[in-house]
């Protein structure tokens, strides 16, 4: 017997026992414990909240522990190359956010709104080309966003289509807060769907929603864990005039609830303007204002005689103040020396502004200790509870998802009656034996690509939520995996079930019981592997419209090495890999040693072929036992799946660390003014240790030296 890598040599079986063990290491080993800020578990304090939350079912707290954010000198800097200049993507930007106040980060396209709240919550994506610098303080203590809740709403709504408004909000909550009971889950799910206006929608699944009721969905979702700041990059986009009101009304409301709301936002309506109670106003990465919306931002700009017309909306005057008009060369030059002339006016005035409400040292050491008695609040449930709630989330969206069973019942149909209806009732003529291979080949070809395509159709977007969750710290990624293979089997294994049935009776393969349920098992176990090839995909490539290109791709090469193209004999030795790890030819060899073996073929001449044996032995598969493919066949599923665990494990989305301002003792810097070895130097050193030794901040902020964004005289 050949020697084989997935068909039983030493290198084989060594894989094999990794795989194994790296299954019952992904299903068995125990959670980590949950994510929390560092000393966390030693805090006295925390103990009794933690009791609560383990034993007595405490209620479920609405309060909202108030948390100011202040920033200054935010700077972010693009470095692509030494010959080229740094691009400064937010220059120098300050500003402060207060609980109960609603922030709108406004300016044209590509001013930095995006980045700035992207900084401000911790989230800019990390990357080599970026430098970030400046103060980022909450509640007075810098850098501290670990042990503050904070709720991300991001612009893309993601959530499982086929869940309902309320289901979706319960499997939230109960994966959110795992100590409270039932009656109070249900209690606080209608709460937020009352407060939040959902309730019309409730029991609609989530597919059938407006994009207004969406995005408060993501908002009600996010509030689940009792953020104190809520983030929301641009929620009116893309939404109508009245949806985008109702959901500025929530935000407005959130804000008068106690939370420190700060939304970006582009153009907004008169109506969403007059929400706002303070405005920070980017161009071009810097900063023209930042400040109390209303009378007070239009009051400012009237000093430099810039005065708003009566019968034109704030919010459009604003827009036009500080966007670059190219309509001609001298508009364009005159727009820019207006803009350049506001930059450069209010980033004069930010060194003598001072805090409206100073943070004392005692408020800080307080705020401290109730933020992260509160952070405790928020572990996860064990492994088990984890995995229950998301096999049942899992089920109901393989189960209710009838667009894609739908497709993929026509699919399995349509080509069973196709290849049945070519391939009908095959004899035992010679000709009948390249009709046989022929049949089995395409059968394992269109199997495998119907898994995998459906898979990969899905996967990618799943991911996205998943990435989401799991950033959250809501679960871990066994309980996950397990629990969506699990969800999938039934309904993975009725489409190639039907097909097989189908074709074989079309076809009249060879007639007994027996040998037509090992067919039925060999298509089955190989729609899961080619499945479980779509999630790898999935896992390694950021989008569907990219797997979909990989994917396929990388199945033809499985496809032309299937043993039905080019002999294994007659493969050039560097590919003979190939064939040892290709599904399609696994499949094809346990369905033809399946059909021909023990088969007799009508022969007139001696050269004929007369048993099923010879005709398997003149494509190499003489043998070879059906268990020895099947065993094949599920190392390459083990081997798929253990590859999806790894590549979610390890493309876990990184941030961008806030280095110290570049100069630490100056309170606000033009970035003219700074010397340029100085700052290639902090750039160049992509070390966080180098830069931080380079630049670290001579003495603790002093947080009333720090300025609130309320200017002296105004
Ligand atoms: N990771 C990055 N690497 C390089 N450049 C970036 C990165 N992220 C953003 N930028 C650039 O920074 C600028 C600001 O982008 P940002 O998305 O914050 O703008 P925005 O004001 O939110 O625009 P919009 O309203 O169109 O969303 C843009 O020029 C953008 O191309």
């Amino acid at each position: 017997m050949r020697r084989q890598l997935f068909g039983g040599n030493g290198l084989g079986h060594v894989i094999a026992v990794a795989a194994v063990t790296l299954l019952v290491r992904l299903f068995f080993c125990p959670a980590p414990a949950a994510l929390l800020p560092e000393n966390e578990n030693d805090d006295p304090s925390s103990r009794e909240e933690k009791d609560a939350d383990d034993g007595s079912k405490a209620p479920v707290s609405r309060k909202v522990s108030p948390v100011t954010v202040r920033w200054s000198n935010i700077t972010c800097s693009l470095y692509r190359k030494s010959s080229e200049p740094v691009k400064f993507l937010l220059k120098n930007v300050s500003g402060e956010a207060q609980p109960g106040r609603l922030l709108a980060i406004m300016g044209p396209s590509g001013s930095g709104k995006t980045m700035l709240l992207d900084v401000l919550a911790g989230q800019l994506a990390a990357s080599t080309q970026l430098h970030l610098s400046g103060l980022l303080e909450f509640n007075g203590k810098p850098n501290s966003n670990k042990t503050v809740k904070f709720a991300y709403v991001r612009q893309e709504d993601l959530h499982f289509s086929q869940l309902t408004v309320r289901e979706t909000l319960s499997l939230a909550s109960e994966l959110q807060l795992p100590s409270i009971s039932v009656e109070q889950r249900d209690e606080y799910v209608d709460n937020l769907l009352f407060k939040l206006g959902l309730v019309n929608c409730a029991d609609t699944e989530v597919r059938g929603i407006n994009g207004g009721e969406k995005k408060r969905l993501t908002l009600a979702c996010e509030l689940i864990a009792r953020p104190s700041i809520i983030f929301a990059d641009e929620p009116t986009t893309g939404l109508d005039a009245f949806q985008a009101e109702k959901v500025m009304e929530t935000l407005q409301n959130l804000a008068h609830d106690g939370h420190t709301v700060i939304c970006s936002i582009r153009q907004p309506r008169g109506s969403v303007y007059s929400k706002l109670d303070d405005i920070v106003l980017l161009t071009e990465g810097s900063l023209v204002y930042a400040g109390p919306a209303h009378k007070e931002i239009l009051t400012y700009f009237s000093k430099f005689g810039y005065h708003c017309p009566d019968h034109v909306s704030p919010a459009e005057f604003l827009a036009d103040l500080i966007s670059i008009d190219y309509s001609s060369a001298e508009s364009v030059h005159s727009s820019q020396k207006r803009v350049d002339g506001l930059v450069d006016s209010f980033s004069q005035r930010l060194p003598t502004i001072v805090y409206a409400t100073p943070i004392t040292r005692d408020e800080l050491s307080k705020s401290g200790k109730k933020m992260s008695k509160r952070t405790i609040a928020m572990k996860k449930g064990g492994w088990w509870k984890q995995f229950w709630l998301l096999l049942k989330r899992a089920w109901i969206q393989v189960f209710r998802d009838g667009p894609t069973n739908q497709v993929w019942a026509k699919i399995s149909f349509t080509s069973a009656v196709t290849f049945g209806s070519v391939f009908w009732k095959m004899g035992r003529s010679q000709t009948s034996i390249q009709d046989r291979m022929g049949l089995l080949q395409v059968a394992a070809i269109s199997t495998a690509m119907a898994a995998l395509t459906k898979t990969m159709g899905v996967f990618p977007k799943e991911r996205a939520i998943v990435d989401r969750e799991r950033t959250k710290g809501l679960y871990d990624l066994g309980p996950y995996l397990l629990s969506k293979l699990l969800a999938e089997i039934p309904i993975g294994a009725v489409f190639p079930l039907t097909f097989s049935a189908i074709l074989y009776s079309m076809a009249c393969l060879h007639p007994t019981l027996l040998r037509f349920g090992k067919f039925c098992g060999i298509v089955t176990m190989e729609s899961f592997a080619a499945s479980a090839m779509g999630l790898t995909v999935g896992a390694m490539v950021p989008t569907t419209d990219s797997a979909m290109v990989v994917g396929p791709s990388l199945m033809t090469i499985f496809v032309v090495f299937g043993g039905y193209y080019v002999n294994h004999e007659n493969t050039p030795i560097i590919f003979h890999w190939i064939p040892r790890v290709s599904l399609v030819r696994w499949v094809f060899q346990g369905l033809c040693i399946n059909e021909f073996r023990d088969l007799q073929f009508d022969h007139h001449h001696p050269f004929d072929v007369q048993t099923g044996e010879q005709a398997l032995e003149r494509i190499s598969f003489g043998g070879v036992r059906i268990k020895d493919t099947v065993i094949a066949q599920s190392r390459i599923l083990v081997f798929w799946h253990c590859t999806t665990y790894f590549l979610l494990k390890i493309n876990k989305p990184k941030y961008q660390q806030l280095e110290p301002p570049l100069y630490p003792n100056k309170s606000h810097v033009k970035l003219e003014e700074l010397d340029p070895a100085y700052v290639d130097q902090a750039l160049v050193s992509s070390s966080a240790s180098q830069v931080e030794s380079n630049l670290r901040l001579q003495s603790p902020p002093q947080p009333d030296l720090i300025g609130h964004f309320v200017l002296e005289g105004l």
